[in-house]
C-alpha cells in the first residue's frame, strides 16, 4: 500500500523571477506499480525526493506498506537512511571509483541500517550471508562477468542493472525509479523493459516509476497519476482498463491533449 500526501512551496531560484513552485499532491494505491507521468517540471522528482526523505515537505504524510515514514501532523520524520527506500536515479548515480560488485555491496550496507531501524526485514549485510546475497544479485542481473569492472567500463544496460541491483540489495520497502530507461538507446530500452518486468515479478516489491515515455506506461503502469504543474490532474487505473480491454494508452494521450 502506497499512501502519499504532500504540500510544499519552493521559492524562485536565486536571480530568477516568478512565484517559485508549489506542489500539492495526494494519491494512494494498493497496486504494485504506480507511474507518475507528466510534463517536465510538474513535480514528479520532488515527490520521489519527499518519499525518500531527501526533501521535507511543509505538510505531508507518507505511509508505505503500513510504515509511516513522514507525518508532519504528529512529528514523525524517519531519516532518509532508515526509510528502507531503493532509489534508482535517472543517471544511476553509481560510484565511479568502485567496481560493480562494490557498488552492489554498498546497497547491502544501507539495507542493514534500514533493518536495524526496524523495517521488519531480515538483515543480510554481514559475512557469508552478505557475500551470498551479492553473488545472487550479480547472477540474477547478469552482471557477474563484469563484477570487477568499474561503471565507466561497462555498457549502459549493465550500468542500469547494477543500479537496480544496488537498490534491491537494500531489501527495500519500495523502489523509486526516476526515468529508468531514458539513458538507454531504443533497442536496449525494449530489452530492459522486459527484464524489469521479470525482475519486478521476482522481487514483488511496490515500485513508483517516473517516466515521459508512453511505452513505459504501457509496460508497467497498474495505476497512473498524471501530474500537471505541481498537482494531480488525473488518475487512471490501468490494471482495470487493461482487464476491460479498453485502450488505456489512447485514453492517456487524449487526456494529455
Ligand atoms: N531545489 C529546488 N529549488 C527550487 N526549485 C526547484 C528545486 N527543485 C526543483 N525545483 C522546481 O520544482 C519544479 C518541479 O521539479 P521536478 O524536478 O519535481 O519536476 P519533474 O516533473 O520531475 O521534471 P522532469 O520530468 O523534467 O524531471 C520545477 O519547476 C523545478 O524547477
Amino acid at each position: 500500500m502506497i499512501d502519499v500526501s504532500i504540500t510544499h512551496r519552493l521559492p524562485p531560484a536565486r536571480g530568477a523571477g516568478g512565484k517559485g513552485f508549489k506542489i500539492d499532491v495526494s494519491f494512494a494505491t494498493e497496486d504494485r506499480t504506480l507511474v507518475l507521468f507528466g510534463h517536465s517540471g510538474s513535480g514528479k522528482t520532488l515527490t520521489l525526493q519527499a518519499i525518500a526523505g531527501l526533501m521535507r515537505p511543509r505538510e505531508g504524510r507518507i505511509v508505505i506498506n503500513g510504515a509511516t515514514l513522514l507525518d508532519t501532523a504528529t512529528g514523525i520524520d524517519i531519516p532518509a537512511r532508515d526509510r528502507g527506500i531503493g532509489y534508482v536515479f535517472q543517471d544511476y548515480a553509481l560510484f565511479p571509483h568502485l567496481s560493480v560488485r562494490k557498488n552492489v555491496e554498498f546497497g547491502l550496507g544501507a539495507g542493514h541500517r534500514a533493518s536495524v531501524a526496524g523495517n521488519g526485514k531480515t538483515s543480510m549485510a554481514d559475512g557469508a550471508g552478505g557475500k551470498r546475497r551479492v553473488d545472487e544479485l550479480l547472477e540474477l542481473f547478469e552482471i557477474d562477468h563484469v563484477a570487477h569492472n568499474l561503471p565507466g567500463n561497462i555498457s549502459g544496460g549493465q550500468r542500469q542493472r547494477t543500479a537496480l541491483a544496488r537498490a534491491l540489495a537494500t531489501n527495500p520497502r519500495v523502489l523509486l525509479l526516476d526515468e529508468p530507461f531514458s539513458a538507454l538507446d531504443p533497442l536496449l530500452r525494449v530489452r530492459m523493459r522486459k527484464e524489469f518486468t521479470r525482475l519486478f515479478a521476482h522481487f514483488d516489491i511496490p515500485a513508483i516509476i517516473i517516466t515521459h515515455d508512453p511505452d513505459d506506461v504501457d509496460a508497467f503502469a497498474d495505476t497512473l497519476v498524471l501530474y500537471e504543474d505541481g498537482r494531480i490532474r488525473h488518475r487512471l487505473n490501468f490494471r482495470e482498463l487493461r482487464a476491460e480491454g479498453k485502450p488505456a494508452l489512447g485514453l492517456l494521450m487524449a487526456l494529455m491533449g
